[in-house]
């Protein structure tokens, strides 16, 4: 009976549970939590789960990444060193990668350049004679002039090498030239003699690879010159027989090669060949004279050097370390670090002076008017390249018929199907370039052409796949780009272009995205994000994407925008190609590009080790109070007026509210000016962005949002007023004038506290202009004009501008300079009081009064 009960109990219970599960299973069935998450996750859960793969693999690229960035940089001043002679530097640094093979000289320079720095065009001249090896015949007349050489004497720098009483070593250089920079060293084997193997003293000095005499498997044991270096190029003699002991004794280590070996490799690259040996420590004896001593001998290869028992009698030779040679090893004078070569901030420092070396040379050539370097045009046509008929047709009737340098070279780069990391100057071309990626032998082709080769597959699908995503940071860039895509694809009606922009209404880009063909996707950051988070089916539809286009790619990983860029990538398919395009790649940027772009991809740079920026702009600054600054720009502005009769200015402000202010300002002096910033309605925005493209005889007040990107034609001076947040605002803010190969003028404004800026740019060709005499009746009309408009624009302005300064590094931590800013601003602006906006602000800074007054809390 009990147990029956038990038994009906159990029954129950599992019945219960059973019941419990199968409840559950349809529940689970039935949904209750959105479908699209695999594993049962719920949006935030999934959300969460991308965030941390996302840190994970940011965290695995910043290890990766030094090990990359040092290895381009290198890449780079070796590609510099070889180009700097050639006058068609530009041309070659777009069309294929710099690394042509360098004549003897090119070389030996280059690497004296590399290793020694100051002093080096004395290593070798013209005067010294040809590079040659040594005969057979040279040697031992060497030696039956001399007699044997003793390594050791050599090396320990007390003695001449026999061939230099001779007047010149064999090699072609002199003693004297070689002692300083201890090249010496490798002329000394006894073994060059006896065996009558040819030393290629370029090798020896390039020193990437085995050396010459290791090319006959003998002599210097295969060292390369940088393990020679590294060990100090200490040598040491033992016999024949202690070599064969040591090797058996297996205390070898076979070492890999080192990773200074492997950044050292400028000659490996150029003669093609790898370093394949390594080197081995042993434990060695020099037959008893000095006892147990832990050296360095051989190459991998296992040919042991030869000769030299002190006495020079055909005996093994082997490498030694420093420790092992005691005073035959004692160096005379310090040798030159090779700092700058493991040293990351050396290496920049080195990078810019390349940069300013090339941007003198430049200077000078655009002084003697030698050559067309600023010209933007490519020899190759659209038409010899396969773009559809159709494209080449729309091109046509567009004006494009030559392609453009960075077009030319970012279509040869996809060719691969790599993604590719493209930086080119402002105004040169960039948009059609990613437009129009013309990409002949691969299926994925790029932009426009991605997108006909996918609509084909896709006519029979009702809502046809998001081909080509195309990130941008500002609202108008995203129309120009798409009014530019809309040329192109005239002659195509199946594939369309949306933009999904913020200021517009987001059911409106719904109803789009539904009904109008949308192959191609312009959008900025934070309006895509909002679809691919809130819009079902939008994901989906994404997951098709051949191509992801990343616009003023510096810009959209700052910061600012990167956590939403990283979002958007982590919802993409894996499997696309990613373009970046810029015209300026700062180190970080470099760094974190690889969040989009895969490790293999192709960089491509027009622009070279030179100035970011166009010749044919004239560059200058102007230091002043910041109580003068709109006295200034009026100042500036008439001038120019006067100076170019069909004049089209571009004034950049710091801040939107400091742009309005500044317009109120210009307008209440009767001047053609209109405003675009983020204060405005979108649809002013376009308006005016529209009319300025057209219009001549009028000057654009704006603030960052005009800066990248815009291509408003024929802008012949751009003034930018106050600190700029970084070089590359500047230059894009600059490359708004000089456009397509074009002339401009560029102003830049600043208060003497704001100089610092200077240094960010000092290798770009900027003058130093005088502050201007300001006409004393035009000041007092400015303050009229000032004391006219609303206070709340003044204030809000004032609130705005102190916000942007605080934010500057300098200035933020500094209260007392911020005081006398605002100060200064109160006074240019007439202010009296202190502004509520600022008050809290100024509380929270802990400021007790600004110019005089006082502040209360
Ligand atoms: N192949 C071409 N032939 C002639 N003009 C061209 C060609 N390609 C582009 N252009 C013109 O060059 C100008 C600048 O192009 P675009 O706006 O693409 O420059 P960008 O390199 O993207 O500049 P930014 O860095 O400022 O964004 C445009 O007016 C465009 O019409």
């Amino acid at each position: 009976m009990y147990s029956s009960m038990i038994f009906l109990e159990r029954s129950r219970i599992l019945h219960d549970h059973h019941h419990a599960l199968h409840r559950l299973t349809i529940l689970r069935r039935m949904g209750g939590g959105p479908r699209t998450f695999p594993g049962g996750l719920n949006k935030w859960q999934w959300k969460r789960l991308h965030e941390k793969q996302a840190r994970q693999k940011e965290k695995r690229l910043l290890d990766q990444e030094k090990e990359l960035y040092q290895a381009r940089v290198r890449s780079e001043i070796r590609s510099k060193i070889s180009n700097l002679d050639s006058s068609e530097f530009h041309h070659q640094s777009m069309n294929s990668p710099n690394f042509k093979p360098l004549s003897p000289k090119e070389h030996i320079k280059a690497l004296a350049d590399r290793f020694m720095k100051e002093g080096a065009e004395d290593l070798w001249n013209e005067a010294d004679g040809p590079i040659r090896s040594v005969s057979p015949r040279e040697m031992a007349r060497i030696e039956s002039d001399h007699g044997p050489i003793d390594v050791r004497r050599v090396i320990s720098g007390g003695n001449r090498i026999p061939s230099n009483e001779s007047g010149e070593v064999s090699s072609g250089f002199s003693y004297n030239q070689l002692k300083p920079r201890r090249f010496s060293t490798y002329l000394c084997s006894d073994k060059i003699e006896t065996n009558g193997c040819q030393i290629d003293i370029r090798r020896v000095i390039l020193g990437g690879n085995r050396i010459a005499s290791n090319e006959s498997g003998e002599v210097l044991s295969g060292f390369s010159y940088s393990q020679l270096k590294a060990r100090r190029f200490s040598t040491y003699s033992c016999s024949d027989k202690q070599y064969s002991l040591l090797k058996a004794r297996h205390y070898s280590v076979r070492g890999s090669r080192s990773s200074y070996r492997k950044n050292d490799s400028s000659s490996s690259e150029d003669d093609g060949t790898d370093n394949e040996e390594g080197f081995m420590m042993m434990k060695s004896n020099d037959g008893g004279r000095r006892g147990r001593r832990l050296s360095l001998i051989g190459s991998s290869d296992g040919e042991g050097a030869e000769d030299d028992d002190g006495k020079g009698n055909g005996k093994k030779k082997m490498m030694m370390s420093s420790a092992a040679l005691g005073k035959y090893d004692i160096k005379k004078t310090k040798r030159i670090p090779l700092k700058f070569l493991e040293d990351e901030d050396d290496l920049s420092l080195h990078v810019q002076a390349i940069r300013s070396e090339f941007n003198k040379r430049r200077m000078a050539e655009k002084e003697n008017d030698v050559g067309d370097d600023d010209s933007i045009l490519s020899p190759k046509r659209f038409d010899e390249c396969n773009v559809s008929p159709l494209t080449v047709k729309a091109l046509t009737l567009a004006g494009y018929v030559q392609m453009t340098k960075v077009q030319d070279a970012t279509l040869a780069a996809c060719l691969e199907g790599k993604d590719a990391l493209v930086k080119a100057k402002t105004g040169t071309g960039k948009t059609v370039a990613f437009l129009l990626c013309d990409v002949v032998k691969h299926k994925q082709l790029p932009a426009i052409e991605t997108v006909l080769k996918a609509s084909i597959k896709d006519a029979a699908k009702r809502v046809p796949q998001i081909c080509v995503l195309i990130l941008l940071p500002t609202r108008e860039l995203a129309s120009q780009i798409a009014a530019e895509a809309n040329v192109l694809l005239k002659y195509h009606d199946r594939i369309g272009v949306q933009t999904l922009v913020g200021g517009t209404r987001f059911k409106d880009d719904q109803r789009r995205l539904e009904t109008e063909p949308c192959q191609i996707i312009v959008a900025t950051p934070g309006r895509l994000l909002d679809h691919i988070e809130n819009k079902s089916g939008f994901s989906a539809r994404l997951m098709g994407l051949k191509m992801l286009i990343l616009d003023e790619a510096d810009h959209l990983l700052d910061l600012g925008f990167r956590k939403d860029i990283e979002k958007i990538v982590d919802c993409l398919p894996r499997q696309k190609q990613s373009l970046l395009f810029s015209a300026t790649l700062p180190k970080e940027v470099r760094r974190v590009s690889q969040l989009v772009l895969k490790r293999e991809h192709a960089y491509i740079n027009t622009v070279g080790l030179g100035p970011e920026t166009h010749d044919k702009v004239n560059q200058s600054y102007v230091i002043a109070p910041h109580e003068q600054h709109f006295q200034i720009v009026h100042h500036l502005l008439k001038e120019h007026i006067a100076q170019v009769p069909n004049y089209k200015v571009i004034v950049f402000c710091t801040t939107a509210m400091m742009t309005s202010l500044m317009f109120s300002l210009l307008r209440e002096m009767k001047m053609s000016v209109r405003e675009i910033h983020s204060r405005k309605p979108q649809l002013y925005r376009t308006r005016v962005s529209d009319e300025f493209k057209e219009a001549r005889q009028l000057i654009l007040i704006t603030s960052e949002v005009s800066a990248r990107g815009m291509n408003y034609p024929d802008v012949s001076l751009v003034i930018q007023v106050g600190v700029p947040t970084d070089r590359g605002q500047y230059v894009n803010r600059l490359g708004r004038t000089g456009r397509e190969g074009k002339g401009g003028e560029g102003i830049m404004l600043l208060a003497p506290w704001e100089e610092y800026f200077l240094e960010e740019i000092k290798d770009l060709p900027i003058h130093k202009s005088s502050s201007p005499h300001l006409d004393p009746d035009t000041k007092v009309k400015i303050e009229k004009s000032m004391a006219a408009i609303d206070p709340s624009v003044k204030e809000a302005a004032y609130h705005a501008w102190l916000g942007y300064y605080n934010s500057i590094r300098e200035t933020g931590r500094d209260k007392t300079t911020l005081a006398e800013l605002a100060t200064g601003f109160c006074k240019s602006i007439g202010l009296e009081k202190v502004p509520a906006l600022f008050r809290k602000t100024a509380v929270k800074m802990g400021l007790k009064d600004i110019a005089g007054i006082r502040i209360r809390k």
